[in-house]
């Protein structure tokens, strides 16, 4: 106690001192300390903190640790924290940490001994322990006044680069060599906080980064720096090679006019407006129309997103390439460089009247020199020479059958030349001739032909004709009139220097410097050659090797040969060849006109044929869903749809022609497609589209179209008379017709007694007085001498049995179909419903 009071008193030693004592470690932890700072396991009791960082120990082990020195306080001149630039330098050896395990050694909390520990600034930089304001406010501007005073230290170097005597080497070297030193200087940890801060080296992952590219710059390999992935995996990513970053789409402003297409998708859009498919779809939704990227938009709508992304939309105006009947408006001619052409004249007539004779001995008599004793071949039109003036004919057929055909002819041609019989006049076709060709506008000049016959009687013909306007010169009229024996070629020269006076008042110009442009005259499948068409050339120059368009087919015209055989290579205007390269055969009086290439000639012949293919389909003569209500309610009118096929144009022509002239009780034959050559298989399909009948004339179908044809039960009839093909038709007519029914009364019965039942209702009991009554008969009930109902028999019974048939003389019971009001001797006439065969 005693000496407890002495302690307790002034000379009690300073509490201070006591604590080492207290806080003196166990034997082991010393020994693990003097293992951690390197040096005497004796524990250091007290003492300044200047005079343990000048301890031995100590300051070998800050040498040893070159920037572990988290512990090191030398460059933390208040105290607070490591010097991490030192420690972005080193690596993190767990043992050699002396933070807390010397702390612990020395017992004391490492915080408040640290805080001691550094005071001493290095050398260059600023002891702020000695300025009134240390605080950390003050070192960031301190600090960035150095930095900014490097910079401007480094800032004159610059222009050294490139002085204008001096050599550009040398000078820039220094200048680089200055900031790979300000770089490293940083990187070493310059600053009060190092380059740790500025490289944001405080992090786990950046040290082991830093670790990693020491000194030599060759990695050291680690645990962690293992290849991620699989094998497999590793070996697919070397194989693809480095991985380049997408590229970043460069936004392009959006074009001043949006010009688009009716029927564009956002896709489309997209691409016009430079935006994002999602961009455009979202815009569109909060617009409130829901499109996804492959939906067609109407013009609305891409009006409506152009205004919203504010700017103008217009439609652009597209030229339809499978239009090429714009190709024949006159105004697209260069008139500057029209000149003369020859005239194109048809011979039109009655029967027999001498048209073909005409015509031979044009042919036979005036052909060009050079080919005179050529063999002739039908083309369905050539060319005559008469004072070297050249005229063509268009040879079409004249018989009625013809007359479509004829039609189209007089079309293209500047002249008719209308053959009448001297002995024969006016008849029929002579009548439609002249109609046709004032349909056509086309001037006439009459031929008055057979003048040598006997009975020949030239102005009773110029009489006959003056009723249909062609007034003869000599009475006063405009119309041309020659007297003509074809047969023996008399005045025969004079009808062409009246077709050549005729020409040349109607001034037949055409710009020969053109592509050309004309139309089909004939057209037929040769077995060698494939199609072969004659052509009319109207205007420009075909050559051969040029793309072609025709009706609704395309090609290369391959060859090209006049009515002689002979093989041209230009035609010009008014000029018909024969040509060949087309991929299927067109129809006579189609248009065809030369494309640029055959790239745009295959796209606008395929649209084309497309387009017709959807006109026969949408056309009234095809049974759709659409037009089937239509044709069913309008029971009165039937068709038969019928598709012809023919070896020639001409048997085509002719067998349509016959086909719809047959007409049976309201019943008409509607040809829905006629095209020359063998059946195939776009035939049969269009027939089972639309139920129609083929009719194949000197044709067979292909095999394939043949299969198809059989399992689609399609009726295919092949013929080589055309009467055949007609009868046959008529006789399928009259087979489609609605079967007349006629009313046959089968029995007579008298209703004798009623029984009631509260199930069945009333069963009526009778006798039959007359023939039989069955079960399937219609019954009409007969009371007074008037019919009270009309129905079917609902039961038929004997007794207790039901039966089919009550014969006469037989009592039975039986019930009418929705009818209970049946009576005691009424009269119940029994009948069948039966077809009666259309004669
Ligand atoms: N005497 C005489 N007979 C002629 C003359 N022209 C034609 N014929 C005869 O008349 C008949 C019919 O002549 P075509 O030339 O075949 O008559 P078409 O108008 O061509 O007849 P289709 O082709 O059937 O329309 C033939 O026998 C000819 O020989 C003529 O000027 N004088």
């Amino acid at each position: 106690m005693t000496e407890e009071k002495k302690f307790s008193d002034s000379n009690r030693p300073a509490r201070k001192q006591a604590v080492p004592e207290r806080k003196e470690l166990p034997a082991s932890q010393r020994r693990h300390a003097a293992k951690l700072t390197g040096g005497s396991s004796t524990p250091t009791t007290g003492g300044t903190s200047s005079e343990r960082s000048s301890r031995p120990a100590r300051a070998n082990n800050n040498q040893n640790r070159s920037g572990q020195a988290r512990n090191s306080t030398q460059s933390r001149p208040n105290g607070q924290g490591g010097n991490r630039s030192n420690t972005s330098n080193g690596g993190q050896n767990r043992n050699q940490r002396p933070g807390t395990r010397s702390q612990t050694a020395e017992g004391r909390p490492a915080v408040r001994e640290k805080k001691n520990w550094s005071t001493q600034p290095r050398e260059g930089q600023v002891d702020y322990s000695k300025q009134k304001d240390n605080s950390l406010k003050q070192y960031v501007n301190e600090n960035q006044k150095r930095k900014q005073a490097a910079e401007a230290a480094k800032a004159p170097k610059k222009p050294a680069a490139k002085p204008a005597e001096a050599p550009k080497k040398p000078a820039t070297k220094p200048a680089a060599k200055t900031a790979t030193t300000t770089t490293a200087t940083k990187s070493a940890g310059a600053g009060k906080f190092g380059g740790a801060l500025a490289s944001g080296n405080n992090s786990a992952r950046n040290n082991s980064r830093k670790r990693n590219t020491s000194g030599t710059g060759q990695q050291t390999p680690r645990r962690n720096d293992k290849p991620r992935g699989s094998k497999k995996s590793r070996r697919i990513a070397a194989k693809r090679g480095p991985v380049v970053p997408p590229t970043e789409r460069k936004e392009q402003p959006l074009p001043k006019v949006l010009e688009y297409r009716i029927g564009m998708n956002v896709q489309d859009l997209s691409k016009l407006l430079h935006r994002d498919t999602a961009e455009i779809i979202k815009k569109l939704f909060l617009l409130g129309i829901v499109t996804n990227q492959n939906q067609s938009l109407d013009g609305d709508t891409i009006e409506i997103l152009a205004a919203d992304y504010g700017i103008d939309a217009q439609v652009k105006e597209e030229e339809d390439v499978a239009d090429i009947d714009r190709f024949f408006i006159d105004e697209n001619i260069d008139e500057g460089k029209l000149v003369s052409r020859p005239p194109v004249v048809t011979i039109m007539g009655h029967v027999d009247h001498g048209k073909t004779t005409l015509l031979d001995y044009l042919r036979n008599s005036h052909v060009t020199e050079g080919e005179a004793g050529g063999i002739t071949q039908h083309i369905g039109a050539y060319q005559t020479q008469l004072n070297g003036k050249t005229i063509t004919f268009l040879d079409t057929p004249g018989h009625a059958a013809f007359t479509e055909m004829r039609a189209r002819g007089a079309n293209v041609t500047d002249l008719t030349i209308l053959v009448v019989a001297a002995d024969d006049g006016v008849m029929p076709q002579t009548i439609e001739a002249i109609n046709h060709a004032k349909a056509a506008h086309t001037p006439i000049i009459v031929a008055v032909n057979k003048i040598d016959k006997p009975g020949a009687n030239p102005d009773e013909v110029m009489n006959q004709l003056m009723a249909y306007d062609l007034v003869p010169e000599q009475y006063g009229g405009d119309t041309i009139f020659v007297k003509i024996s074809a047969k023996f070629g008399q005045n025969v020269d004079e009808l062409l220097e009246m077709i050549l006076l005729q020409a040349e008042v109607l001034e037949l110009k055409a710009n020969p410097d053109m592509p050309a442009r004309g139309s089909v005259v004939e057209a037929r499948l040769d077995k060698g050659r494939g199609p072969v068409a004659t052509v009319l050339v109207q205007q420009g120059t075909m050559h051969v090797g040029d793309p072609i368009v025709v009706g609704n087919t395309y090609g290369r015209v391959r060859t090209m040969t006049n009515e002689r055989g002979t093989e041209l290579a230009e035609a010009l205007p008014a000029t018909p060849v024969q040509i060949t390269g087309l991929n299927d055969v067109p129809q006579a009086g189609d248009r065809f006109i030369i494309m640029p290439d055959e790239k745009t000639a295959r796209a606008a012949g395929e649209e084309r044929a497309k387009r017709a293919q959807e006109a026969v389909r949408n056309s009234g003569s095809v049974v759709t869903l659409d037009t089937l209500f239509s044709t069913m309610s309008e029971k009165a009118m039937k068709t038969v749809p019928v598709i012809v096929k023919a070896d020639v144009q001409g048997s085509v022509e002719a067998l349509s022609g016959s086909l719809k002239k047959i007409e049976v009780d309201g019943v008409r034959v509607d040809i829905i497609h006629t095209a020359v050559g063998a059946i195939n298989e776009s035939d049969v399909t269009l027939a089972e589209a639309s139920g129609a009948i083929i009719i194949g004339f000197n044709v067979r179908p292909t095999s394939l179209a043949k299969s198809q044809a059989d399992s689609e039960k399609v009726d295919m009839r092949f013929y080589n008379v055309i009467y055949n093909a007609i009868d046959d038709v008529e006789a399928a007519m009259k087979g489609q017709l609605e079967p007349v029914y006629e009313e046959k009364i089968i029995g007579t019965v008298v209703v004798k007694e009623l029984f009631k039942f509260s199930k069945v209702g009333i069963i009526a009991g009778a006798m039959v007085e007359e023939g039989k009554i069955t079960k399937e008969a219609k019954v009409r009930i007969i009371r007074d001498g008037v019919v009270v109902y009309d129905g079917e028999v609902a039961s038929l019974q004997r007794g207790k049995d039901s039966v089919n048939e009550v014969k006469m003389g037989f009592e039975f019971g039986f019930t009418v179909s929705k009818y209970n009001d049946i009576q005691v001797d009424d009269t119940v006439e029994a009948y069948v419903m039966e077809e009666v065969k259309v004669k």
